[in-house]
């Protein structure tokens, strides 16, 4: 099983890469590497497995963070609705998305940052996201609130992308707002 010691830390350049596809249909290996992401997840948010284990609590987790840069993510969280939005995907890509932006009041974290940093991460509040499930289905998800938010910080790690290259170097905390372009 995975655990924290898996997890590689900012400073790794793999966190800076370009991970790559995997080739489809999923092949076995690829297939072990997704199902260990997503219990990973389901354990770290186990309060007996997480203290025993020393796990700290995720609901996403990108390939490039166990130290293979290929383009696998997991993601377990629930919606603001308490719906439960549990997959691993192959080669993920955002398909369309919302002008609209949004962001957690809270700021982001890293299972792979071990620091706080401060301020808002503007995400798009809507994103369709296709991708290839393990059973080999493409899928496109239709996400908005939390899992919209994880979804997209996955898939940054998967371009080498942190969550903190986003937030607003002058003011961390300007609330990102939607400039619709004056024409
Ligand atoms: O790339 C993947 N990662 O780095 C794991 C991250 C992914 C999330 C960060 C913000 C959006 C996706 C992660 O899960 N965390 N980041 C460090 C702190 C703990 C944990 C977390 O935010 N937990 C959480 C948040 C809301 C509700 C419940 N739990
Ligand atoms: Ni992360």
């Amino acid at each position: 099983m995975l655990t924290m010691k898996d997890i590689v830390r900012e400073g790794n350049p793999i966190l800076r890469e370009r991970a790559t596809n995997v080739e489809l249909p999923p092949q076995q290996e690829d297939i072990q590497i997704a199902k260990e992401m997503l219990e990973f997840l389901k354990n770290s948010q186990n309060p007996e497995l997480a203290q025993k284990y020393n796990l700290r609590p995720g609901v996403g987790l990108a390939c490039p963070q166990i130290g293979i840069p290929k383009r696998i993510i997991a993601v377990h969280t629930q919606d603001d609705q308490g719906e439960l939005y549990s997959y691993a995907l192959f080669n993920p890509k955002i398909v369309s998305h919302s002008v609209k932006v949004t962001y957690l009041e809270g700021g982001e974290g890293c299972l792979s940052v071990d620091r706080d940093v401060p301020g808002y991460v503007p995400r798009y509040a809507k994103v369709t996201v296709r991708g290839t499930t393990i059973k080999g289905e493409q899928v496109d998800l239709k996400l908005k609130g939390m899992p919209a938010i994880v979804f997209q910080h996955e898939i940054d790690h998967l371009d080498g992308i942190m969550f903190y290259d986003r937030i607003n170097k002058e003011n961390p905390f300007t609330p990102p707002s939607t400039v619709i372009l004056n024409r």
